[in-house]
């Protein structure tokens, strides 16, 4: 195995489990940022492998684990969170003891236990980056996804210092901008910033197209902005949000709880006509979308989705 004096790059050699949206964006931009680092490639879907090799993702492609894969210096899993500790499991028979393990899950907290039940020897460092799109696949991923945005890293007290900065390294090449995060409080954060958005995007738009029958298709005819906007983030990959929920089930009802409430609220205003209860909340609500452009931190960052498919 390669030490890591031998290359300039955080890793000589990266193996990426899972080659959809996510892994294929992390080979797009190993390749432009780190193009000395070997990329080997994983799916267990033959076809993904194939299409991942039309398009010339990695430097080999692989659609099981075998003696290779001791050859990684870091192997980082990007396959939906409930099938973290399947994919860990696979590959634990061909680690080298060396090897550093990460995963990019948008819940930190369950697959943690279950990368640490799958390996316990292992050296993990499990990371977030905080980007991604409506689509999936090898096709769907770009190299610019990292740019500019957060990467959290959830270490906890048996993580291994030296790791972690590689992995932090690593993610800074890719352009991402590396937080620290207990992974708890990562999972309560998420919970409200990403994950309670979606299932609000998914209820409406399964709401609206229960309303068909009444509507007769007005409301895909006439969807403006605002609907249209909720029908991308519903778009979002089915597997992905569902192992989603599953796994980090506590924040997102703690959070769910927190939101029917200032629903009823708002119902309540409505009803008995509190206009200024209504409108004291919409101006608080821009003032956060307007603080947010200000710092940069939307699409319209420089750089973000420069190559978005
Ligand atoms: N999509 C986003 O916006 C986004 C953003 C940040 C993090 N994430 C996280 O990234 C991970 C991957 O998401 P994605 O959007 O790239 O999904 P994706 O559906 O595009 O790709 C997942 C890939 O994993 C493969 N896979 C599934 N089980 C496997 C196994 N046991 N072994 C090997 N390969 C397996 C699938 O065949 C598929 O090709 C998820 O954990 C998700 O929570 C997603
Ligand atoms: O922009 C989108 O389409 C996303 O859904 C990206 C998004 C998010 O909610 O911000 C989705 C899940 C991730 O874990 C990280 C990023």
């Amino acid at each position: 195995m390669n030490g890591p004096l031998e290359s300039s790059a955080p890793f000589a050699s990266v193996a990426i489990v899972g080659l959809g949206l996510i892994g294929s964006s992390i080979a797009r931009a190993i390749r432009q940022s780190l193009p000395d680092t070997q990329i080997m490639g994983y799916d267990r879907n033959a076809d993904v492998c194939a299409r991942a090799q039309a398009i010339a993702l990695c430097d080999s492609y692989h659609a099981a684990f075998g003696p290779e894969l001791a050859e990684a210096e870091l192997v980082i899993l990007c396959v939906p969170v409930g099938a973290m500790a399947a994919a860990a499991t696979a590959m634990a028979p061909h680690l080298s003891p060396e090897t550093i393990i990460s995963d990019v899950g948008s819940c930190k907290a369950s697959v943690l236990t279950a990368l640490r039940g799958a390996l316990p020897y292992a050296i993990i460092v499990p990371a977030h980056p905080v980007a991604g799109t409506e689509n999936s696949g090898p096709e769907a991923g770009f190299a610019s996804l990292f740019k500019g945005r957060w990467c959290i890293l959830t270490p906890d007290a048996d993580s291994d210092a030296a790791a972690f900065e590689r992995v932090a390294g690593f993610w800074r090449a890719l352009g991402a901008e590396v937080e620290t995060m207990d992974a708890a409080h990562h999972d309560l954060v998420l919970a409200v910033t990403s994950h309670l958005p979606h299932l609000i995007a998914y209820t409406i738009v399964g709401t609206a197209s229960d309303l068909e029958g009444v509507t007769q298709s007005e409301v895909i005819k006439y969807s403006a902005g605002g609907f249209r906007d909720f029908t991308r983030i519903a778009a979002s990959d089915p597997v992905m949000w569902r192992d989603v929920f599953l796994s980090n089930k506590d924040a997102v009802l703690e959070m769910l709880q927190r939101f029917s409430e200032d629903l009823s609220a708002l119902q309540r205003a409505i009803r008995w006509g509190k206009g200024d209860e209504l409108e004291a909340l919409f101006t608080r609500t821009r003032t956060i979308r307007r603080s947010i452009i200000e710092q940069g931190q939307d699409d319209a960052k420089p750089d973000f989705g420069r190559e978005h498919p």
